[in-house]
């Protein structure tokens, strides 16, 4: 394992500060995560387009190499949808609004799933990193801190990504997938 003094370091630029708290422990021993906050825009279109114009975005405001990420929740009855959009669909209809929209059909099931784009710099193509955990979607149980976490019970728990302890969602998480494909590009 490397030393301190060997630690790669990256830059990561979001304005979500549970995401960063989250790549920073799931890094901590690996890889010296800076934050950079920045608000970024964010187009419409595919999980991938979104990642990749959201890092050339960022690598141009900060003249240098940078990680970004993006987070979809997908209900598989509305085939995928809200995924990217689930920011606007939280603040909009909140957890409970979450639910209902599923209220018509028997199948509640989704998947979380976490786009990580690395850009060397301006100029340069980001390479996408992706991770997907696979649950359902309940009633919200537990702290309601984190976006949609109460909301959503991964596979094979039965707890909510919400009222399971830190140490364990780091370990299962879509966030923590995507990671372990950026780490085995940086350190392998
Ligand atoms: O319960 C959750 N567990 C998670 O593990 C998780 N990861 C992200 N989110 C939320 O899903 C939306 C993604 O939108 P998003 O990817 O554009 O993020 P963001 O705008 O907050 O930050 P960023 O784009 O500056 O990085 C935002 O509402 C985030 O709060 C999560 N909610
Ligand atoms: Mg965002």
């Amino acid at each position: 394992m490397a030393t301190t003094s060997e630690k790669k370091k990256l830059v990561f630029v979001t304005g979500n500060k549970n995401k960063l708290a989250e790549v920073q422990s799931i890094f901590k021993d690996v890889i010296d995560i800076d934050s950079h906050k920045v608000d970024l825009p964010e187009l419409q279109g595919t999980s991938q387009d979104i990642a990749a114009q959201k890092c050339k975005m960022a690598a141009d405001i900060i003249q240098g190499p940078c990680i970004t990420e993006d987070t979809c929740l997908c209900f598989n009855a509305m085939n995928g949808l809200p995924g990217p959009y689930i920011k606007w669909f939280h603040e909009s209809v909140g957890l409970d609004g979450l639910n209902k929209m599923l209220v018509g059909f028997d199948d509640k099931s989704g998947y979380a799933l976490c786009t990580i784009a690395y850009c060397e710099g301006p100029g340069h193509e980001p390479v996408i990193f992706e991770g997907i955990t696979k649950g359902n979607i309940v009633p919200a149980r537990g702290p309601t801190y984190f976006g949609w976490d109460p909301v959503f019970q991964p596979e094979g728990f039965d707890q909510t990504y919400a009222e399971m302890p830190k140490d364990i969602k780091n370990t299962i998480s879509h966030r923590f997938r995507a990671l372990e494909k950026l780490k085995a590009y940086f350190l392998d």
